[in-house]
């Protein structure tokens, strides 16, 4: 379980919110604090005040994966290969391991054909998928997304989907504006103003935002 208690940090004020096993999305408008509550979770910011345990340990001594809306951002060196490595490579393994490691990634994530590519060179959607790689490669037991399907097409997002849930990964947390995407996690969080205005399982949670623009067409529909 992941928990936070009293946690108040820049718009931020949840005072206790526990995050079960499994997917969660975190949603909301436009500047209600979920990128901010992502960072959080992945220790990239300590709170000002208050706690964030994954499972009794703070984020900074869990292994974490980070993936952002604009992988870019996190891109450090030239070719794909290189970059899925680097993780590894800095933690001194040695280096037919990392190389057999990296391959088989790759090759599980079906973006072989792209190992030695420059990474500047590659289309929005493939930097995400080298991105994911990237932060996969040492088998995070939290892995946290920020809208990175923001730039992915639907072939791609469910392309990233299922290469993340064959992981079977302790704790998935993204943030995402595709609330039809939403509705397949465990968990929802709704975020409004940096707090947590509805929680829980995606069913409960979009039941409070009927008649919202939150609320997925597909429920609307019946689907
Ligand atoms: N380092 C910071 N210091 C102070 N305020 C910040 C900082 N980073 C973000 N904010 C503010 O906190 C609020 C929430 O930002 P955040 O990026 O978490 O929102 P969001 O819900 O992810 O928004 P969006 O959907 O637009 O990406 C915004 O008003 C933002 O300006």
């Amino acid at each position: 379980m992941i928990e936070l208690s009293g946690i108040r940090h820049t718009i931020l004020d949840i005072s206790a919110l526990r995050i079960p096993f499994g997917t969660t999305s975190v949603i909301g408008p436009n500047g209600s604090g979920k990128t901010m509550l992502l960072k959080l979770l992945a220790g990239i910011f300590l709170p000002h005040s208050g706690t964030v345990r994954i499972d009794g340990v703070p984020p900074r001594k869990t292994e974490t994966g980070w993936v952002n809306e604009f992988p870019d951002r996190n891109i450090l060196f030239g070719t794909v290969i290189d970059e899925v490595a680097s993780s590894l490579r800095f933690r001194h393994l040695p280096d037919r391991d990392v190389k057999i490691t990296v391959e088989k990634l790759l090759d599980s994530m079906g973006i072989s054909p792209l190992r030695g590519r420059p990474v500047c060179d590659l289309s929005g959607g493939e930097k995400v998928l080298v991105a994911l790689a990237a932060a996969l490669v040492h088998t995070p037991r939290v892995l946290v997304l920020d809208e990175c399907d923001s730039h992915l097409d639907n072939y791609r997002a469910r392309q990233v989907e299922r290469i993340v849930q064959e992981r079977a990964i302790p704790y998935v947390i993204r943030c995402t504006q595709q609330v039809e995407s939403a509705i397949r996690s465990d968990h929802v969080i709704y975020l409004e103003n940096g707090r947590v205005a509805y929680e829980g399982v995606p069913g409960e949670v979009f039941a409070r935002l009927h008649g919202t623009p939150f609320y997925p067409l597909t429920m609307e529909c019946g689907i």
